[in-house]
């Protein structure tokens, strides 16, 4: 039994919904047995209660809900950086080529094995991951995410037209390799498995009615892919669906919209996507660095939250910037900023629970992690800036926790992870040599 000692911040429920929702101990402690919260409060009640715990003394640093990326790709963690372009241009010259290179078992290893360490390293414990084309990659994914500690949910990428012919597969083939590994992945250990098609620009209606076929077979799998995320993309969308009514209505007509879909960015839907979203419970990965950076648009956030479409972050690598969910939220803050009277104004629990709570609501394991409620799994990221670093100067001098908060995600990077839990087991330690900058 261990007694963690911190600042404790959460968000156990949504601020858009709840005041009050930044939950703060500033002198807190955990207690974890099993790798479960056991008990939480201020540390001299919990440690009056539980004398003989194992005190872990993480003071001088704010120990947050581990954080849960809704949208990052496996393949796609050496191609960061491919700026200048949009989405379709991106993919055909950046991203498709360097996808097609995971066809090679020990090129998808060493990929898979960089992409785990990045996400630990930046303090996510839970991470929608959008896998490979290539069967035999994402073995190579799920077997190296299950030494790591992490909680996946991943599934297959399957396309059957217009990317390239070597990533290409059919309906059967999709079924058959999605059965496979749904059967060796799914539920074993902190794995789950998610039916994937890339978008809908790159399957067909027997390839998506393949994929419904994955999900009525197994009704626990959950469904991710991409929506509504460039003018371009929809357009083209539109007229290879001629029937369809909207972009949503591609997947909707499949039967893959349900409480367990997950859809990426949706910065151009139309009203009625979202009313059936919202009927539905499906959620949207926002994804405002790779929105900016391929120049996708503006999220209306404001339209997701008043048609009751729930929203969570994603960080979209290598469409995005980087594996870094402090950055997400400040970009998600930013953009809300430029948006003006149409953008919602966000405040540091806002970002808190967009990197963490929302995306647990998203899996569905809001009932395994998120926040620091008892019951909830010890998945735990621990901030602490390096002493003589500009974070470590703005903490010092924060009048109170709110603002250490929105400090940690205006300055925050991945050199600020000190440590990171998932289910109780320490899964990061950053070297101790890096804790001292410039003094
Ligand atoms: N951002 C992004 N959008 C996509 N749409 C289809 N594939 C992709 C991808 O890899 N990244
Ligand atoms: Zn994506």
């Amino acid at each position: 039994m261990k007694l963690y000692r911190a600042t404790l911040m959460h968000t156990p429920e949504s601020p858009f919904t709840a005041p009050d929702a930044l939950q703060v101990q500033e002198d807190g402690g955990l207690l974890v047995e099993e790798g479960r919260i056991l008990a939480s409060g201020p540390y001299a009640q919990v440690r009056a209660n539980h004398p003989r715990a194992e005190v872990v003394d993480l003071r001088g640093g704010v120990l947050l809900p581990g954080f849960i990326d809704t949208h990052v790709h496996y393949p796609q963690v050496r191609v960061l950086g491919g700026l200048g372009m949009q989405l379709l241009e991106w993919l055909d010259k950046n991203t498709l080529p360097e996808e097609a290179r995971l066809s090679d078992d020990a090129y998808a290893r060493a990929v898979a094995r960089e992409f785990l360490s990045a996400l630990r390293s930046n303090g996510t414990t839970t991470a929608l991951v959008f896998g490979s084309h290539y069967a035999s990659a994402m073995d190579i994914f799920f077997s190296e995410a299950a030494q790591t500690g992490l909680r996946v949910v991943a599934g297959q990428v399957v396309s059957d037209r217009l990317l390239r012919p070597e990533l290409h597969t059919t309906p059967e083939r999709a079924y058959a390799e999605g059965k496979a590994l749904i059967e060796r992945w799914h539920g074993v250990g902190r794995a789950l498995y998610a039916v994937t098609p890339r978008f809908s620009l790159s399957a067909s209606e027997g390839l998506l009615d393949a994929c419904a076929a994955l999900m009525t077979e197994f009704p626990d799998v959950r469904f991710t892919s991409h929506l509504n995320e460039n003018p371009r993309e929809v357009e083209a969308v539109r007229e290879l669906f001629p029937t369809a009514r909207d972009y949503l209505d591609t997947y909707e007509r499949a039967g893959l919209v349900t409480r367990r879909s997950v859809l990426a960015h949706n910065v151009h839907p139309a009203d009625r996507e979202l009313a059936v979203m919202a009927a539905h419970r499906c959620s949207a990965a926002h994804c405002p660095c790779s929105n900016s950076a391929l120049g996708s648009g503006l999220f209306p956030l404001k339209r997701h939250l008043q048609a009751g479409v729930h929203v969570s972050l994603g960080t979209d690598v290598g469409g995005g910037t980087g594996f870094s969910l402090l950055k997400e939220g400040l970009q998600a803050y930013f953009m809300q900023q430029l948006l003006g009277a149409q953008g919602v104004p966000l405040g540091p629990a806002h970002l808190l629970y967009l990197s963490t709570r929302a995306g647990a609501e998203a899996l569905d394991l809001g009932d395994l992690t998120g926040d620091f409620g008892v019951g909830k799994a010890f998945d735990a990221v621990y901030l602490r800036p390096p002493q003589g670093t500009t974070l470590d100067t703005v903490l010092n001098h924060a009048d109170g926790p709110e603002r250490m908060l929105a400090d940690l995600f205006t300055l925050g990077t991945q050199q600020d992870v000190a440590q990171v839990w998932v289910g109780g087991d320490a899964v990061y330690r950053r070297a101790s040599s890096e804790q001292e900058v410039g003094v």
